[in-house]
């Protein structure tokens, strides 16, 4: 059955069609609240490094390259996950997955209260990665199970969305508790809401609403075939190149380079570049519900939205860096705005994942997806790091608006790369949509005659 026709069962909403709940139902909005729950948790634990980053760096002795390796750390293990937890998915199903995130991340917040040498806290930050990375794959696929195919783009987008809200809590109430009960009672409540949300989930969570789910029954030896056919599918690979293209700029932005960009390089106040900051994580919020809209109405083209809005960036960038000395206000607004909306256009590789891979390779497919921004996002982290150094070799007190011009500059490598390898399988993946009556739902009617004489 190819992937779509397996989706179309999905349309029924009447429980006549093996369904014990019917889909975008009550039941339905529970489980996504609660898993949408733990995704904010998850972005609290991921961004919570950043508010807490200049206490670590008190309580731990150390310098700011050992802060980045924190953050560094913790990111490259969740990338490196992706692809076996994504496989682990299909196997185990979103509630185990969840229950064993919820798991780790609580624990490594818990020991990450108490830890009080470097080291210590390394292995603490791997482990959060490690259970942040079992999340978000596992939320998509409650989304692609529990809501019509119609309704599911954008509640996609909302689920990105919403889960923003988790750095906003890190940003506001975590930054007040690391100063007003310090750092050992802050971490301990961080992870007590961890036991909070796993009672939610195993009173809520079902994996799928439909009786007798076909889940994969893969053995863990089989678990790569599900890996190897998702990747094999061209439209996974146009979600990977799309993910990779669109988000790692603000990633790059929002967890390493933006401050220092703004404040040493551009010059603006430590308050001026918080503000900036915030008001990425708003116009994400913002452009998600326009995305939904999009990606639902024109499916065919949704790697041309990609692809304009790539463009975009990489024009707003042209301008700062071509600016001659520092960019004005508006400019610099207009940049982390359009910057920002790479995020939820990230989204879109996801949607592509499950448009092209039927629900039982759904989590394979995601997690190769959500390989490609964070992967992009720590190479360029490095790549940014190593021209700063060799331009700027006196350290971050010698990096001016010059030093930021050469090194924000590699991200022009990393954008070219992704748009040629968008172009490429947008091109394959089309050919597939053509050539395949299940996909015939995308074709828009202009080019269907055109497709099939
Ligand atoms: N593109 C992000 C999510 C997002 C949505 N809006 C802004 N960012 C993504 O890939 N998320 C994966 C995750 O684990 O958070």
């Amino acid at each position: 059955m190819s992937a779509v026709t397996a989706e179309s069962a999905t349309t029924a909403t009447d429980l006549d069609d093996g369904l014990r709940f019917r889909l975008g139902g009550r039941r339905a909005f529970a489980v996504w609240l609660t898993a949408i729950a733990i995704y904010v948790l998850a972005v609290f634990h991921r961004t919570s490094l950043g508010v807490a980053g200049i206490i670590a760096a008190d309580r731990f002795g150390i310098s700011s390259a050992q802060l980045a390796t924190f953050a560094m750390v913790q990111l490259a293990v969740y990338a490196a996950m992706q692809i076996p937890v994504g496989a682990l998915l299909d196997r185990f199903g979103s509630r185990v997955m969840l229950g064993a995130g919820l798991l780790t991340m609580s624990s490594a917040q818990l020991a990450f209260a108490f830890v009080e040498s470097y080291a210590g806290g390394i292995v603490a930050r791997i482990f959060v990665g490690m259970g942040d990375a079992m999340v978000f794959v596992s939320v998509l696929r409650l989304v692609a199970l529990w809501f019509p195919p119609a309704r599911v783009p954008m509640v996609t987008q909302v689920t990105g969305l919403l889960g923003q809200l988790g750095a906003l809590v890190s940003a506001g109430p975590l930054a007040y508790a690391l100063k007003e009960l310090g750092w050992t009672t802050s971490f301990l409540a961080a992870s007590v809401a961890g036991a909070v949300l796993a009672i939610a989930l195993a009173v809520v969570v079902l994996d799928s609403p439909y009786r007798e789910h076909e889940r994969t029954e893969l053995k863990m030896r089989a678990v790569g075939r599900a890996v190897r056919l998702a990747w094999r599918q061209p439209g996974t690979r146009l979600g990977l190149w799309c993910h990779f293209t669109t988000q790692f700029s603000s990633n790059v932005f929002a967890i390493m380079w933006g401050f220092p960009f703004l404040t040493a390089g551009q010059g603006l106040s430590t308050a001026q570049a918080s503000t900036l900051l915030g008001l990425m994580v708003v116009t994400a919020i913002c452009a998600s519900p326009v995305f939904g809209v999009y990606i639902t109405r024109y499916p065919y083209s949704r790697s041309t939205l990609v692809l304009g809005l790539v463009v975009a960036i990489m024009a707003v960038w042209g301008a700062v860096l071509l600016w001659p000395g520092r960019a004005p206000m508006w400019l610099l607004v207009l940049l982390v705005v359009i910057t920002a909306a790479g995020g939820p256009g990230s989204m879109i590789g996801f949607d592509l994942a499950r448009t092209f891979n039927p629900s039982n390779r759904i989590g394979s497919a995601t997690g190769i997806v959500n390989v490609g921004g964070f992967a992009a996002a720590l190479g360029t982290v490095v790549l940014i790091g190593v021209v700063l150094d060799h331009v700027a070799p006196g350290g971050p007190s010698t990096y001016t608006v010059d030093s930021f011009r050469w090194a924000m500059a590699v991200q022009y490598l990393v954008w070219v790369t992704g748009l040629v390898m968008i172009v490429r399988y947008r091109r394959r993946t089309r050919s597939v949509v053509h050539s395949d009556e299940a996909y015939a739902h995308l074709v828009p009617a202009r080019l269907a005659d055109r497709a099939r004489p």
